[in-house]
Order: C-alpha cells, then structure tokens, then sequence
C-alpha cells in the first residue's frame, strides 16, 4: 500500500494516515518538521501529535526521506509531511524565481518518489494541500503553493492511491493513472475474422503491458462440435455411455478443436512458471512459511533445464515439450529462461503489496506473449505447472479471498511444514487476504497485492489460452488459484479448462469447486511443477483418440442396441 493523504490545516490528515498503518506491530514515522522550536504554540503542536500515536511508531526526524525510505525498505512508514520537506528544500534566501527554485526541487523530488516506488512496506505520505485558497500575499508564499502543488502531483504519481482530507471526510481521488477493470468496454470480438494457419484466431495480445489485463470476450468451446461428438460416442462400437467421463472429456476436445472427429493431440506442451516470494523469508528465530529454503526455486528451475525433475520424466514418458518461464526467482537464472522476468521475488504480502501494478500488467503480458507464442508454434494442448518456494501461501490467500473462505480452510502443508510453520503460514495467508480482500473485485490490483508476479503470469497465460481457444489442463493448487484470477480477468476462460487433479492442498478442492471444474485424478499428489496435470495427459489423449478412430457399428459390422 502506498497511499498520499493530501488536506489542509486540522484537516484530520495525520489521525486518518495513522488510521491507515493502525493494523502494523512497528511504523516507523518520518517526522519532516522542526521538532525543536522556541514558538510555544509550534512545540505544543507536536506534542499532541506525539500523544496520539503509540509506542508502536519509532520516530526518524528528518528531512532526507528519501534516505531514510531507502535505509529500512521492509518496514511500514509513515511520512508526515511533506510540507516540511519541500520547506527545507527550498532556499529560501535566495532570490531566484519560482522556476529556478523548481529546477532546484527536480533532483530531490525525483529521488523522493523514486524511493516511495521503490518501498516494499506500506508507506504512507502526509502532505498539505495549500493550493485551494487565495493567491499568497508574498513571493515565499507563492513560491511555496507552486512547489507544494508540484510536489503533490509528483508524489501522487508515485503512490498507488490518493486521498484528500476535507473536514475531518475522506474523499477518495485515486491513482494517478487509473486501473482498468473489467467494467472498461471491451473491444469487439476479432476471433471470427482471424483464423491462423493452426486453425484458432490469431495473437491478440496487446503489444503494449499497459492493456495487459484487457481481454476480448471469451468464445465458448464450439456447441455444435460437442453436439456431434455426443452423437458420434453413440453410435461408435460401446454401449452407450460406459466409457463414463472419458466421453465427455473427448467432447470437450472436439468442441475446444471446433470439429468432430477431433484430431488427435500430438503437440502438449507444458510451461513451469517459476518466482520466489518474499514472504518465505525467515524469521527471526529462523521460522519460515514453507519447509525448505529460498534457494531451491532456482536450484529447481536448473534442475528443469537439465532435465532431471518429475516434470521432465513425467513429459518425456508422455510426449510433452516442457518449458521453463522464470517470471520472479530471486536469483539469476539461465538467460533461455529468463527472458520474460519481472523481477527478483515478490514482495512480502504479509506488509506491502508482492508487487506493483505495473509489475502486475507486465507479468499478466508475459504470461499472454508465452501462450501466444506456443499457439502460433502450433501447440495443441497447454499445461501449466508452477515452481517456487512458498508459493502454496500467496496462492491459499488467493483462494481464501475469491472462494470467501476463512485462513485456517484454505491452508496447507505445502512442502511439508510442521505445526509451528502451519500456525506462521495460516497467520501470513489472514494477512494476505486482510490486504486482499479491499481489491477482491479487481483482477490486477488482487494479483499485484497478494498473486506476486509468478501468479500474475499464470493468469495471463491461462486466460491467454482460452482467448486464443486452446485447450489447457490445469496443475495443483497454485496453478487453480491463478486460475480463479485469469476467469475474473476473462470471464467463460474456465470452459477451456480440465483439472488434472485435486492435490493434497485443502484449498485447492475448494478453487476447483469454485470454479466449477472437477478433478480427472485424485492421487493425493502435492508436488506442482506440473506433475498431476501431466498424470491427467494421457486420459486426454485417450478421450479424443476415442472419439477420433474407434470404429462405428456400421463400419464394424456390430449389431446396434
Ligand atoms: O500445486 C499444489 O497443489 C502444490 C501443493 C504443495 C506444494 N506445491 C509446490 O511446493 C512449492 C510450494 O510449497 P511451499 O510449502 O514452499 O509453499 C511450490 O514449488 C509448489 O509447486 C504445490
Ligand atoms: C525439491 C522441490 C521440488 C519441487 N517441485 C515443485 N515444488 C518443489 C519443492 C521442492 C522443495
């Protein structure tokens, strides 16, 4: 969260910024003002200031923030405020126009908002509003309303969120570059018009990440193909319906190809999103959220290169392609899989959003570009499968949100944590949906506070697939929990869609049960990485191979029932 919370005098600016930070063990507050002054009325001022706030906060009086941001990025901070600092920067002896004295500003306020953007803990930037009076008598008067107005606007770029104190009211201005929704207008279908040479409609994903999280309306998987699929399983040599979820499996083929006979599936391919989270981190006493250290998700995703994980034997034994996406480890990576990186680990949900928006389109658009890209390869089914350690936390926070359940339904061992580790995990997801919950009704702004990057990806990619009508099944936990996203993003993406299992993960039952799909297998797997979609693969491929080349009664010669 990073919030600037603009009023004027007695406004109510400092009690609601406070307000914000209330639910933080420790804040540290960044206190601009001068704090020694032999003005009575001054010194009485901030006393009271003081009094209000508790001995959570730990107080920095400074006029350097900048520094100070950047010498603690993980703790929440409260910055009050800004007019003291713009005070301070200012020469005031100088007689320099108030152009001079902007170019002067530039430098710092640019720094300024450099570090506020670079914050990973909440942050939260008291500044006055002064620019709704009279025109300032003196030229310092003057001078000050235009650098504070400038330094507003700056500063409200930088934030995620801006709000004005009027008489003790909130009143709620927003981002400075407002977040699309779903609810923006959604261009006209193109899939008709655009058939490629794999038969499905061409790349629609937008060349700029600033539309990353706009789709074009879903087109269900073909009703008449799964009309004619369900009439072909009655006349081919089988009494009807004992081949029990394997005829509607090879419909669900035929309508996704939009042709019956389908054909059969000789291209899966399977993507392994990789990225660390910062909420793994350990804690003092060493405790963590998952029961193995950061460093495996980048030893894992060497391991995937070289060919030596489950998902590489899995796909070998079954004749998928694999490929490895690191979106977020916290460490370098072989530069073939690195190419749509965003960054070196979420954040921590559990004090400040896994990543910005910005982070959130660009993850959304890397997830888009790799589908597009396999589609046009000529893939003819997706798999997606997830690496990183800790990653069963930011994905039960997303299920604990979306599916309306509480923490201790949607937690799970993960990798296999003890009990101390479950009581940390359950107490991070609370946090999580705590902060996730205020943007439950919006895709991105849910991905960048709680998903992280490796999540955000996933839901671009699976909502991707649906959008470019490509088949996909789903993998374990993490995967299905991108999934409740990618649907909010691209509502009907789901009937692209199979669950390849239900894993161990109690949460997962309940994203699937959400999403309305049901598990092919149930083999109490809780690895990722793929693994139990790519268990599922060959009960698609046999589906559609039924429905393609089992003879019929007639040309049989088998006497119908
Ligand atoms: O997808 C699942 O259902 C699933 C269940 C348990 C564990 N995992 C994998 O285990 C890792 C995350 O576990 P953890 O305990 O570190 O949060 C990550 O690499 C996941 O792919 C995955
Ligand atoms: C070794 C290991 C392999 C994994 N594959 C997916 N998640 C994993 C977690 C661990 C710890």
């Amino acid at each position: 969260m990073r919030v600037l919370v603009l009023g004027g005098v007695r406004s109510g600016k400092s009690e609601h910024a406070e307000q914000l930070l209330a639910a933080h063990q420790t804040v540290r507050y960044l206190a601009t003002g001068p704090t020694l002054s032999t003005d009575a009325e001054w010194s009485a001022r901030v006393a009271g200031h003081r009094e209000r706030r508790s001995d959570r906060y730990e107080t920095v009086e400074t006029v350097d923030v900048a520094a100070a941001l950047r010498a603690r990025p993980d703790v929440p901070v409260l910055v009050d405020d800004l007019g003291n600092w713009v005070a301070a920067q200012v020469d005031w002896d100088s007689d320099s126009d108030s152009a001079a004295q902007a170019v002067r500003l530039a430098g710092p306020l640019a720094e300024l908002c450099a570090s506020i953007g670079e914050h990973r803990a909440d942050v939260v930037v008291v500044s006055p509003e002064v620019g709704l009076s009279l025109v300032p008598e003196t030229p310092s008067g003057r001078l000050f309303q235009d650098l504070m107005g400038r330094t507003n606007q700056a500063v409200a770029a930088a934030v995620d969120d801006t709000v004005l104190l009027v008489a003790g009211r909130v009143v709620a201005l927003g981002s400075a570059a407002p977040t699309p929704t779903r609810t923006r207008p959604a261009p006209a279908p193109v899939v008709a018009a655009a058939a490629s040479t794999t038969g499905r409609p061409d790349a629609v994903s937008p060349a700029d990440p600033t539309d990353a999280e706009v789709f074009e309306p879903i087109i269900p998987p073909d009703a008449q193909a799964a009309a004619a699929a369900t009439a072909r399983h009655g006349v081919l040599t089988k009494p009807p319906g004992s081949l029990g979820r394997l005829e509607a499996l090879g419909t669900w083929v035929a309508a996704c190809q939009g042709t019956c006979p389908p054909t059969p599936i000789t291209a899966p391919t399977v993507v392994v999103f990789a990225g660390d989270h910062g909420v793994a981190a350990p804690d003092a006493d060493g405790g963590s959220v998952s029961a193995f250290p950061q460093a495996v998700t980048a030893q894992m995703v060497a391991n995937f290169v070289a060919g030596g994980a489950a998902v590489n034997v899995l796909a070998r034994r079954l004749g998928a392609t694999v490929r490895v996406e690191d979106i977020a480890v916290a460490a370098d990576t072989d530069p073939t899989v690195s190419r749509y990186k965003v960054c070196r680990g979420s954040n921590d949900l559990r004090v400040t959003d896994a990543i910005t928006l910005a982070q959130a389109r660009q993850a959304v658009a890397a997830g888009r570009a790799i589908a597009d890209e396999l589609v046009d390869a000529g893939v003819d089914l997706l798999i997606a499968g997830d690496m990183g350690i800790g990653n069963t936390t930011p994905a039960a926070a997303l299920v604990g949100v979306l599916a309306h359940e509480e923490p201790v339904l949607v937690v799970g061992r993960g990798t296999g944590i003890d009990d101390a580790g479950w009581i940390r995990k359950t107490a991070a997801i609370r946090d999580g949906m705590w902060r996730g919950r205020r943007v439950a009704d919006d895709p991105l702004s849910l991905l960048a506070a709680i998903g992280g990057a490796d999540l955000a990806a996933i839901a671009g990619f699976l909502a991707q697939a649906a959008l470019r009508r490509t088949p996909v099944i789903l993998d374990g936990m993490v995967v299905t929990a991108a999934a409740l996203v990618a649907d909010d993003l691209a509502p009907g993406a789901v009937e692209w869609w199979q669950a390849g299992h239900v894993s161990a993960e109690p949460a997962h039952a309940l994203a699937l049960h959400r999403l309305g799909l049901t598990p092919l297998l149930d083999l109490d797997m809780r690895l990722g990485e793929a693994s139990g979609a790519l268990v599922a693969l060959p009960l698609v491929i046999a589906a559609t191979d039924v429905l393609a080349t089992m003879a019929t009664f007639d040309e049989a010669g088998v006497s119908d029932a």
